[in-house]
Parts: structure tokens; C-alpha cells; sequence
């Protein structure tokens, strides 16, 4: 059995949180909030990620990140892609000994352009960090916490680190493979979000199954044409962490992503969807990083830069949708590379 700590007390983290535990892991959870540790510690529940949940009594939590990180041989890290650093900041500053990382975060640093496994080696020192997993997949806690078969991939360049933390996590119902293409996962998890706020608007306008089979087609298009020049297998594209996750998040009513573009697509404004959202929509500020990261690859990502215009540019979801039907026309295949 592992000695395992979960960072940030989430819908994901708290749903991983209780894989550990009932695989029979010790697991504990960090909390930067003493309210949600009492009443994980007390309760057994997390009302606000997870209403009508009750955690397994095993399950501890902390809100001493020097403990939490201390006291156990594998971390995961499960905050939003915009807390990373600080709270790797935080526990860099008490840790002593090296430890094996696991991250779940799907996002992409707008401006510095770095995938999560970078955010980490930069702000962890080599000596304090075995090796980096990544854990992603099609996996909305909503259903992992009623034990609903569930598919997730962990990506390693070292096996042996990858086949660790898939043993931690799988059982009956969570089912864990490996991979070795750390880029392609990272980036098949990010960028999806991207086109599932794009999906949630077309939802959101009144458009069919036709529109929305496109966008998740062409969606994977442009994200493997990306993923491909950072240096990603293609064919991890079409995986869990790729075409399993972008099915997911396009057509889940559990998607944070999809809900909030469907409010776009309805002509709601950005600032009261977050507002009323509670948790993170990790697309939002992926949406700039994909804007960036086109330029800098010289790649065209024309879903993502129509989504972008809606997000920052004040285009009307209607509008951008039509520009992208009225684009040159183009070759299906060759466009894929
Ligand atoms: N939810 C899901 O089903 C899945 C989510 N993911 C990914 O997991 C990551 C986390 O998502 P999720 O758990 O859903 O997010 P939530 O919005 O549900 O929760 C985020 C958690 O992180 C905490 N947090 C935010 N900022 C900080 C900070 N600066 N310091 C400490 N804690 C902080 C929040 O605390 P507070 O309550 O105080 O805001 C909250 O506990 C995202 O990248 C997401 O894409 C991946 C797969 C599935
Ligand atoms: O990544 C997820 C499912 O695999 C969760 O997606 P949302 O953040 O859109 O809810």
C-alpha cells in the first residue's frame, strides 16, 4: 500500500482522493481552506464539489501543506493550471525529501506557453522530484464517485514511475493504462476544453449534432496539427487523452466547459458565467494559450481562434460560427499535418 497526499480539495481531487483511499492507499487531502478540512474530517463530506457524497471514513484530510507533502511518498496535484506554482511555491519551501509527483491539471500557461509537467520542473527542484505523471483521460468526478466505469491514461517517459501510480489507482471501476508520450497527453487534455466551451456555445445557439460532430472532429484536427509540432505521437490523438476526453467534455452536461460555452452561445457574458460557475473552467484561459501557441507554431487553429474571438474579442458566438462555415475550402486529410 502507498502513502499518498492529494493537493486541493476539488471536484478531482477529492473524486482521486477517494480512489486512494478505497484501493486502501493512506490517503490524505490538502485543503488551503481549515472549513472544508473540518468538515472532510468530520462530515466525510465535500458539499460544495460533491454534494450528496459521503467521503470513506479512511479519507484525512490536512490543511498543513508541509504535512501533506512530507509525510507521503507520491503527490498528486489537483488545482487549476493558475494555482501550479504558487502552491508549488508553498510546499518546495518545507519539503525534504524527493518524492514521486503525480499531476491531473488540464490547462497550458497563457505567455511563458508551458504544459504542467514544465510549470512543475521549473518550480520543483530536480532533487526534491522523481519522476512526473500525468493522469488525464474522460473522466468527470461526478461519475468516478459513484464507481462508474471509468478510462484514464498516466504518461511517463520512465515505466516503471507510470506503472506505479496506474497500480495506486486502478480497481473495478477505474481502469488505468500507461503512455509514454507526456506532450501529446498534456496536450490532448488542455486544448480539448478549448473546443468543448466551443461545442457548449454551438449547443448554446440552437445548432444539431451535425455542427457539434464537426467541431469535435475538426477540433482533434487542430489540436493533433499542434501537438504534432511540439512534438507529440499522433496517434495519441486518437486515445483516451485525446479523442476519449474531447468526447467527454463536448457532450457531458457534467463539463464545466460545455456549460459555461453553452451560456455563451445563449449570450451570456463571460464575466457572469465564471461568476456562476464556482469551479474552474481551465478552457477560458487555455483559449489564449491556444491563441498564442498557433502563432508560435505557425499552426492554423481555427476553432480555437473563433472561440478565442468570442472570449476576448466581443464576437457574437453566431457570427464566429459562420466565419468558420465561410473559410476557404480546404482538403480533409491533408489539413490533419
Ligand atoms: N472535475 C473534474 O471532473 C476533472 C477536473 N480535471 C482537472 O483538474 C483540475 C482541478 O479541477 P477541479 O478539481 O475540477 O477544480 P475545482 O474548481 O472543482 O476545485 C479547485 C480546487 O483547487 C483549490 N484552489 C484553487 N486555487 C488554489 C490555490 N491558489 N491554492 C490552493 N488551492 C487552490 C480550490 O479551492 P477553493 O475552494 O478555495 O476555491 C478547490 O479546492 C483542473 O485542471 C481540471 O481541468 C481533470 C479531470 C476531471
Ligand atoms: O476533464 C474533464 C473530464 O475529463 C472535466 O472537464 P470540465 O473541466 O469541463 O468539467
Amino acid at each position: 500500500m502507498e502513502n499518498i497526499s492529494v493537493l486541493g480539495a476539488g471536484s478531482w481531487g477529492t473524486a482521486l482522493a477517494m480512489v486512494l483511499a478505497e484501493n486502501g492507499h493512506r490517503t490524505t487531502i490538502w485543503s488551503h481552506r481549515q472549513d472544508q478540512v473540518d468538515e472532510i474530517n468530520e462530515q466525510h463530506t465535500n458539499a460544495k464539489y460533491l454534494p450528496n457524497t459521503v467521503l470513506p471514513q479512511s479519507l484525512t484530510a490536512t490543511s498543513s501543506i508541509e504535512d501533506a507533502v512530507n509525510d507521503h511518498d507520491i503527490i498528486v496535484i489537483a488545482v487549476p493550471t493558475k494555482a501550479i506554482r504558487e502552491v508549488c511555491q508553498q510546499f518546495v519551501a518545507t519539503q525534504t525529501t524527493e518524492k514521486l509527483f503525480v499531476h491531473v491539471s488540464k490547462g497550458i500557461e497563457p505567455d511563458s506557453l508551458k504544459r504542467i509537467s514544465e510549470l512543475l520542473q521549473e518550480e520543483i527542484p530536480a532533487a526534491l522530484r522523481s519522476d512526473i505523471v500525468v493522469l488525464s483521460g474522460p473522466s468527470h468526478a461526478e461519475e468516478v464517485v459513484k464507481q462508474q466505469p471509468t478510462t484514464v491514461t498516466v504518461a511517463c517517459e520512465n515505466m516503471v514511475a507510470a506503472e506505479r501510480v496506474q497500480d495506486a489507482f486502478m480497481n473495478g471501476y477505474f481502469r488505468v493504462y500507461t503512455l509514454e508520450d507526456v506532450i501529446g497527453a498534456e496536450i490532448g487534455g488542455a486544448l480539448k476544453n478549448v473546443i468543448a466551451l466551443a461545442a457548449g456555445a454551438v449547443d448554446g445557439l440552437g445548432y444539431g449534432d451535425n455542427a457539434k460532430a464537426a467541431l469535435i472532429t475538426r477540433g482533434l484536427a487542430e489540436i493533433t496539427r499542434l501537438g504534432v509540432k511540439m512534438g507529440a505521437n499522433p496517434l495519441t490523438f486518437s486515445g483516451l487523452t485525446g479523442m476519449g476526453d474531447l468526447i467527454v467534455t463536448c457532450t457531458s452536461v457534467h463539463s464545466r466547459n460545455w456549460r459555461a460555452g453553452n451560456l455563451l452561445g445563449q449570450g451570456y457574458k463571460l464575466p457572469e458565467i465564471l461568476a456562476q460557475m464556482g469551479m474552474v473552467v481551465e478552457g477560458v484561459r487555455t483559449a489564449k494559450a491556444a491563441h498564442q501557441l498557433a502563432q508560435t507554431y505557425d499552426v492554423a487553429m481555427p476553432i480555437s481562434s473563433a472561440l478565442y474571438n468570442v472570449l476576448f474579442e466581443e464576437q457574437p458566438p453566431k457570427d464566429a460560427v459562420d466565419a468558420l462555415m465561410a473559410r476557404m475550402k480546404k482538403r480533409e486529410i491533408d489539413e490533419m499535418m
